[in-house]
């Protein structure tokens, strides 16, 4: 917010010291466009940052430069992540499945007040271990269990991720004892990680069939086996690799469906709406494909509306100029670290009506149709925009839609006021809700 606040004052394309560094920030659509897509050549490498660099090894794909390696892993990853040459089951058959665990495990509920948060990371990180491993655990897998504890301390627990964050500006501060503490907690997390998914390596690695890829760590062994000893499809690249696609899938698609059920408390109205319209489409019974969003305007609208509202990525994750760049006039350094502003796109006032509002509506015409306005980029956009997005998509509808389907959100009985909209956990990466309960 406050660097949307300086963009005005100073320009879309603005310098900002960040700790020991000067980040570039993009401040509104048009020079997001310019910089990650016209000029995406130049706007596409990652910064490189000690404490991840420790975590990642230099491998996976989220934070690694934009090179040969790069382009060949995200080709690998859009093409697997699409199913193809993996199994006969499609991303949409995972997800489907998943809802209805997803559904039983909120009936134990059994009308009470409780927070979801854990049971929705759960089945969707379980629509990754699908599409990953060929298989879901069940939500009480002492393997499962391991690993989702372990990634959620690195990403969601308050003190860790505050401080990852103090880290990343002031790398110098691991010296010191509370800082060295937390960081090596961190890696044993991350030690136990990789450990587990190691395991999960070696079972395929035994059971490898050649011509039945079963899921992407089978494609990747089979591109590991066609490249004969080249360095691109390493097995430490395989296991960096899977551990982004958890790290990028997991809390983002959680916290988007959180935000929309805290979005149905706050709005009954809109929460009868939207049951309308899925009772109308699909009954009470049918279960949902994403095929019927076509049909959905109304329901399309609000996840729209939550994608801009509750912008989850605001400064997307951080890009950086891998040649001199030159954008409205400014050059900019090679290796300056850019941070598109998607948060000001989705609240410029210039574009939007109220932006601080939530209101679905704005994304129908006069007859109800649902308009896709190119002013929300939730994914990002240009060459390293989001590789899950598709997969994401997906996942919001079939949730959302099967979740207000089959049962009513209201906030905790107990509760004296309605858990907080506005605010979120403050950090920089993430716009990532705290707690709250519903029934
Ligand atoms: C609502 C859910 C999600 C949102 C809002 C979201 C948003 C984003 C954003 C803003 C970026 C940064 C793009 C850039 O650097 O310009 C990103 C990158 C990425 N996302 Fe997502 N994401 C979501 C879900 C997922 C899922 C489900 C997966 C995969 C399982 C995923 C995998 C990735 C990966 C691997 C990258 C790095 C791409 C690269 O560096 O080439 N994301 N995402």
């Amino acid at each position: 917010r406050k660097m949307r606040k300086w963009s005005k004052q100073y320009g879309p394309v603005m310098s900002v010291r960040m700790g020991r560094q000067d980040w570039v920030v993009l401040g509104d659509y048009e020079t997001i466009q310019q910089g990650l897509v016209k000029h995406g050549n130049a706007f596409s490498g990652r910064p490189s940052i000690a404490t991840i660099d420790q975590i990642t090894e230099g491998h996976g794909v989220l934070f690694i430069d934009y090179n040969d390696h790069w382009k060949r892993q995200r080709r690998f990853g859009l093409s697997t992540l699409r199913g193809f040459g993996v199994g006969k089951r499609s991303m949409e058959d995972r997800i489907t499945e998943e809802v209805a665990y997803l559904n039983d495990a909120i009936r134990t509920h059994d009308g009470k007040a409780f927070d979801i948060q854990s049971i929705l990371s759960n089945a969707v990180s379980n629509n990754i271990c699908s599409i990953v491993m060929g298989r879901r655990f069940d939500y009480d897998d002492e393997r499962f269990k391991e690993i989702m504890g372990r990634l959620a301390r690195g990403y969601i627990t308050l003190l860790s991720v505050f401080v990852l964050q103090i880290l990343i500006f002031m790398p110098a501060l691991i010296n010191f004892p509370y800082f060295s503490r937390i960081n090596g907690e961190l890696m044993e997390d991350v030690r136990v990680i990789l450990k587990l998914l190691r395991e999960i390596v070696e079972e395929h690695k035994a059971s490898y069939e050649q011509d039945n890829h079963r899921d992407f760590i089978d494609a990747f062994l089979g591109e590991q086996k066609a490249e004969n000893g080249a360095k691109t499809f390493t097995d430490t690249q395989l296991l960096q690799y899977v551990r982004d696609l958890f790290v990028a899938g997991t809390e983002t698609t959680t916290s988007t469906v959180r935000w929309s059920l805290l979005c149905l408390i706050h709005n009954p109205e809109t929460q009868e709406k939207l049951r309308k319209e899925i009772f109308e489409v699909l009954g009470p019974e049918k279960i949902p494909a994403f095929e019927n969003k076509s049909k959905m305007p109304y329901t399309s609208a609000f996840i729209q509306e939550i994608y801009r509202y509750r912008t989850l990525v605001p400064l997307s994750v951080t890009h950086m100029t891998n040649e001199d760049a030159h954008i409205s006039g400014y050059t900019i350094p090679k290796g300056t670290t850019i941070a598109p502003n998607l948060w000001a796109v989705h609240n410029d006032p210039e574009e939007w009506d109220e932006p601080n509002k939530f209101k679905p509506e704005r994304h129908l015409d006069a007859g109800g149709n649902f308009v896709q306005l190119k002013h929300v980029i939730p994914f990002s956009v240009g060459p390293r925009h989001c590789l899950g997005e598709q997969l994401a998509r997906m996942e919001v509808f079939i949730f959302l839609v099967s979740l207000v389907q089959k049962f009513e959100f209201l906030p905790d009985p107990k509760a004296t006021v309605l858990p907080d909209i506005e605010n979120d956990m403050t950090r920089i990466d993430l716009f990532y809700r705290q707690q709250f309960l519903c029934i």
